[in-house]
């Protein structure tokens, strides 16, 4: 009887310690959970944060350098206006590509920004008060002149930010071999990749310059993205902006070429299969769209403060275009007609080697010795194509063009689009 009454006590016991531990690993469980769960949460806020820190930062930077605080030197990095303060792309496979291109010959060059404008000063009328002499929102400098001794990185006061394959490549090229420009080789992709980093970090990406020089990054893939717009805004809304662009149909042949250039050919897709047997509207959207990227310009920045070239222009003739884009940016009249030829195999113009000034472009830019031509990864091969196919693309994309120069009010001569078919 003693004994049975033990028992049951025992097993009692053994039922109310078992639930307990029960009670007490599941309280440790949820606890564990909770845990869990509230660190997963602060880590998914960190992430959050994490990019609008980086935004944040950003602009607590650029009123550090608006109040002089960050500037290095003089604190004027926006060449003397102290009032701005400052400031991928098809594929941005390519860029990568032109980008890693581009640093092998300027570090076996041991030209970080290829640029000693001042060389080529001797050759231009250097009148007393040039347009250079302004900042580039026009607003007359108080300081004077410059000397050629005060030449060291500056932000840039100018940006060419799209298309990629339209000739942002030609384009920088020539500018930089202006006397008041300065521009760096490498596409630095500060608005897009490299916004975590610091201004100094882009400030020091910049070839030397003097005050009056106008210092102008290109990176194509600045248009593609409107976050990127943004920061530029945020950077310098009075930056001003050249955008060019190329006859869609081209730009697609152009991109074609370019992301299979490598590619053995039995691996290589034919033009309508890359594209699409019914154009593949991801494609052209991306590609051929010109307007919708440019309106979230236009959002952005007051249109005097945006130029847009076209490529073709630029292949049938530099000079215009050039010209064009020297008055946006107030530049001095450098560009004159003997330092460009046209190129048969190439099918646009180079720098002329018998130009009395072609030695100076050479120490300037990074073009072939014996052509005056950019390297061989312009002007390659486009694939042919056929009747049909080429007339369901252009009545796909013409919308598109009509659209852009309604949007641009102005219209260019596009081989493809020559009729209205
Ligand atoms: N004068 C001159 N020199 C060199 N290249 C010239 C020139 N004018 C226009 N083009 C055309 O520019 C096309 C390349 O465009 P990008 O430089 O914007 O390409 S990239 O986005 O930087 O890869 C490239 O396109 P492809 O012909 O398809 O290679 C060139 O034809």
């Amino acid at each position: 009887m003693f004994t049975e009454k033990r028992t049951k006590l025992f097993v009692a016991l053994a039922l109310v310690s078992f639930l307990g531990l029960l009670g007490v690993e599941q309280f440790l469980t949820s606890h564990r959970v909770a845990m869990y769960l509230r660190d997963s949460d602060r880590k998914l806020a960190s992430a959050q944060n994490h990019s609008r820190l980086q935004d944040a930062r950003f602009q607590r930077e650029l009123l550090l350098i608006k109040s002089g605080a960050l500037a290095s030197g003089s604190g004027d990095d926006h060449h003397g206006d102290s009032d701005t303060g400052h400031s991928a792309e098809i594929s941005s496979s390519h860029a990568t590509k032109d980008t890693a291109e581009n640093m092998s010959t300027a570090s076996s060059t041991g030209v970080p920004g290829a640029r000693n404008s001042l060389d080529l000063q001797a050759p231009f009328v250097s009148p007393a008060k040039t347009p250079s002499s302004q900042n580039s929102l026009g607003k007359q400098q108080t300081t004077p002149s410059s000397p050629a001794t005060d030449r060291r990185p500056r932000l840039p006061s100018a940006l060419i930010i799209g298309f990629a394959k339209c000739g942002t490549a030609a384009l920088r090229t020539f500018l930089t071999i202006h006397p008041d420009v300065v521009s760096p080789i490498l596409e630095v992709r500060y608005f897009t990749l490299y916004h975590s980093k610091e201004l100094e970090w882009y400030r020091k990406q910049m070839p030397p310059s003097t005050r009056d020089q106008v210092t102008i990054e290109k990176t194509p893939s600045y248009i593609m993205i409107n976050q990127s717009l943004r920061r530029i805004h945020d950077f310098d809304p009075k930056i001003k902006l050249i955008v060019i662009v190329r006859d869609p149909i081209v730009r697609l042949q152009s991109q074609y070429a370019h992301e299979f250039c490598q590619k053995e050919p039995n691996h290589t897709p034919t033009f309508i299969q890359w594209l699409g047997e019914t154009p593949e509207r991801r494609k052209i959207a991306r590609s051929c769209h010109y307007a919708r990227y440019i309106r979230r310009v236009y959002n952005l920045f007051p249109r005097k403060q945006v130029l847009i070239l076209s490529e073709d222009d630029m292949e049938r003739n530099p000079l215009p275009v050039l010209k064009e884009a020297e008055k946006f940016l107030e530049l001095r009249p450098a560009y004159s007609d003997d330092m460009f030829v046209f190129n048969e195999t190439k099918g646009f113009h180079c720098f002329n080697t018998q130009s009395k000034l072609f030695s100076r472009v050479l120490e300037l830019v990074q073009v072939k010795n014996a052509t005056g031509c950019l390297g061989k990864s312009k002007g390659r091969e486009h694939p042919k194509i056929e009747g049909n196919y080429l007339k369901v693309l252009k009545k796909t994309i013409q919308p598109l063009n009509e659209e852009l120069f309604d949007l641009i009010g102005k219209r260019f001569q596009w081989d493809n689009f020559r009729d209205k078919s």
